[in-house]
C-alpha cells in the first residue's frame, strides 16, 4: 500500500516538474526502479552457499559389532524366534556393513531401554555433536542464525526437535524454525531446498539444516521379516550443515548450492508402500520395507533425472538428446521398437553422493545411472563404516571424498536423496575451492586410510 501511495506521489510531483527537467527525473526514475528490481530480483534468486558442514560419529562404546547384535537378539526370547534371529544374521552378513557402526546406548541394555528419554538423548547426543564439530570450523555466531530446518523420519516429541536445538544453542527469538518428520531418507536435500527457499525471501542470513534418525523406539522387535530388515541397516548418526545467502560469504564458502530437485512417486500405490511404518500381526509397530523399493527408487530417479537434465547436461548431451527427439518424430518405427536414449549424467558430476540404503539400494542406482564403484565408492563406504545414516548419509559420502582429498574447485557434486513417499530428492553443488581437509568433518579420520574396502557382496564388475 505504501509502495503504491510512494508511487503515486512521485508519478504527480512528476508534471509539477519544468519540462526541461522531467526527461533528466525520468531517466532517474527508471534507473532507481531498475536498481529496486535487481536488487530483489537478486534476493529472490541470489545464490545460497553451503559454509561448512559437521557429521556425528559415535564414540567407540556405541558400536554394535554384528556377533554383539545377534547375541543381543538372542537373549530377547520373548520378542525374536530363532528363525528371526537367524534371519537377521543373514542380512547382516550381506548388508556390506563393518563391524563398527553404531546403535543408541537403549539398545545395549538388557532388556533395551526404550524410553522417551532415551528417545531425547539419542536425538542430543548425535546433533549436538554435528552442531559443535560444524562450528568448530566457521566463523558464524549462533545469533546470526535466521533459519532452523531439522529433520527426523520416526521422532517428533514436543517441544519439538527444532526447539531442543533453539534451547540449547540460544538462538534468536525470531529464527524461523521448521521440523520435518515421517519424510524418510530423501529428506537431505529436500531440507537443503526448504532452507534454501526460505533463504531466498530473508536476505543476509544464515540456515542450519540438521538431519538424523532416531533409533531408540524405532528397531523392531518382533518377526516379520520385511521389518526385521530394518533392524539390521539402520544405525545411530546425524549431520548439520550451515547455509549462507550473503554475498560477503562467497570467498569462505566450501560450495555453492546449484540446482535442487524433488521428484513424489506418492501417488503410485506400490512406490507408496515401499517404506511402510505399520503394526504387524502381533500389533508391533515396525517399519516394512518391500523388496520391490529398487523399482520405486529407479522410477523416482529416473523423474529426477527429467528435472535436473536440462540445467546440468552439457550442451553436447543435450543436443543428442533433442536429436533422438527429432529421430524418433520423424521415424516410420513404432515407438516401442526405438531405443531410448538415456543422456550421460557422468558428463554432469565429479562426485556422486548416492543415499547409502543398502547394498541393493546403491547396486540399483549403479545401474540406473550406468556408473562403476569408484563412482559410488562414497555410498559403498558410509555403508560399510556407518550403516543406513537415513537422511545424514549423503553428507557423510561428501565428508569422505573431501576426507580422501579429492575435491578440488570447481568440482560438482550431485546428492541423491531416496526414501519413503516414495521420493528422489537431489541437490547440486559447486566447490568454490579445493577442500582443505583440516575442514573436513573428523567423522572418518580413524579410518579413511584404510578405505576402500573391498565390499563383501554384489559388486558389479567394471
Ligand atoms: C537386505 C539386503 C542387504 C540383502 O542382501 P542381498 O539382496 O544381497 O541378499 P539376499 O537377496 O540373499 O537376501 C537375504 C535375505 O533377506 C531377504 N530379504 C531381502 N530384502 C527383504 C525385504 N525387503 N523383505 C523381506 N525379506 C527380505 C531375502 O529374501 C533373503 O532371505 P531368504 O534367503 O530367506 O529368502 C539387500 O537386499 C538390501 O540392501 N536391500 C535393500 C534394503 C532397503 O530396502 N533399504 C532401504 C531402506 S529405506 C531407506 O533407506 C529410506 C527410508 O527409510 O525412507
Amino acid at each position: 500500500m505504501s509502495l503504491a501511495v510512494c508511487f503515486l506521489r512521485v508519478y504527480f510531483a512528476f508534471f509539477l516538474l519544468p519540462l526541461s527537467t522531467q526527461t533528466l527525473a525520468a531517466s532517474i526514475y527508471v534507473v532507481a526502479c531498475s536498481i529496486y528490481l535487481w536488487i530483489i530480483l537478486k534476493r529472490l534468486w541470489g545464490p545460497v552457499y553451503v559454509m561448512g558442514f559437521g557429521c556425528f560419529a559415535a564414540p567407540e562404546h556405541y558400536r554394535v559389532p554384528y556377533a554383539s547384535f545377534i547375541e543381543h537378539c538372542s537373549l530377547l526370547k520373548d520378542k525374536f524366534d530363532e528363525g528371526s534371529v537367524q534371519f537377521q544374521e543373514k542380512v547382516l552378513a550381506k548388508a556390506g556393513m563393518s563391524q563398527m557402526t553404531a546403535l543408541p546406548l537403549g539398545f545395549h541394555y538388557l532388556p533395551p531401554r526404550i524410553t522417551l528419554t532415551n528417545e531425547r538423548i539419542e536425538c542430543e547426543t548425535v546433533l549436538f555433536g554435528a552442531i559443535d564439530e560444524l562450528f568448530s570450523f566457521v566463523n558464524v555466531k549462533m545469533e546470526d542464525i535466521g533459519v532452523l530446518v531439522t529433520n527426523c523420519s520416526a521422532f517428533s516429541p514436543t517441544p519439538s526437535m527444532s526447539s531442543m536445538i533453539i534451547n540449547k544453542y540460544k538462538l534468536p527469538v525470531d529464527v524461523k524454525s521448521f521440523t520435518l518428520s515421517g519424510m524418510g531418507c530423501s529428506v537431505g536435500p529436500l531440507a537443503l531446498d526448504l532452507a534454501k527457499r526460505v533463504l531466498q525471501c530473508n536476505p543476509n542470513k544464515y540456515a542450519l539444516v540438521l538431519s538424523t534418525e532416531n533409533l531408540t523406539r524405532n528397531l523392531y522387535f518382533g518377526n516379520q521379516r520385511s521389518m526385521l530388515v530394518t533392524n539390521c541397516l539402520f544405525r545411530m548418526g546425524g549431520s548439520a550443515v550451515l547455509l549462507s545467502n550473503k554475498w560477503s560469504d562467497r570467498k569462505m564458502a566450501k560450495y555453492k548450492v546449484l540446482y535442487t530437485a524433488r521428484s513424489h512417486m506418492g501417488a503410485i500405490d506400490s512406490c507408496y508402500r515401499s517404506v511402510y511404518q505399520e503394526e504387524d500381526s502381533e500389533g508391533i509397530i515396525g517399519v516394512g520395507l518391500s523388496k520391490d523399493l529398487m523399482k520405486s527408487a529407479a522410477l523416482a530417479l529416473q523423474h529426477n533425472m527429467k528435472i535436473l537434465g536440462p540445467k546440468v547436461l552439457p550442451l553436447s548431451e543435450l543436443l543428442l538428446y533433442a536429436l533422438h527427439l527429432m529421430k524418433t518424430k520423424f521415424s516410420h518405427k513404432k515407438d516401442s521398437d526405438l531405443k531410448p536414449y538415456i543422456p550421460n549424467f557422468k558428463l554432469a558430476y565429479d562426485h556422486i553422493c548416492i543415499h547409502a540404503g543398502g547394498t541393493a539400494v546403491i547396486r540399483a542406482m549403479e545401474e540406473a545411472l550406468d556408473i562403476p564403484f569408484e563412482h559410488s565408492e562414497p555410498s559403498h563406504m558410509t555403508l560399510y563404516r556407518f550403516g543406513n545414516l537415513s537422511s545424514a548419509s549423503i553428507w557423510y559420502e561428501l565428508a569422505y571424498e573431501e576426507s580422501k582429498g579429492r575435491v578440488k574447485k570447481g568440482h560438482k557434486i550431485w546428492q541423491i536423496g531416496l526414501g519413503s513417499g516414495f521420493k528422489c530428492c537431489s541437490a547440486f553443488l559447486l566447490a568454490m575451492k579445493t577442500i582443505d581437509i583440516s575442514t573436513s568433518s573428523q567423522c572418518w579420520a580413524s579410518c579413511i586410510s584404510e578405505l576402500p574396502v573391498e565390499v563383501p557382496i554384489g559388486r558389479r564388475s567394471h
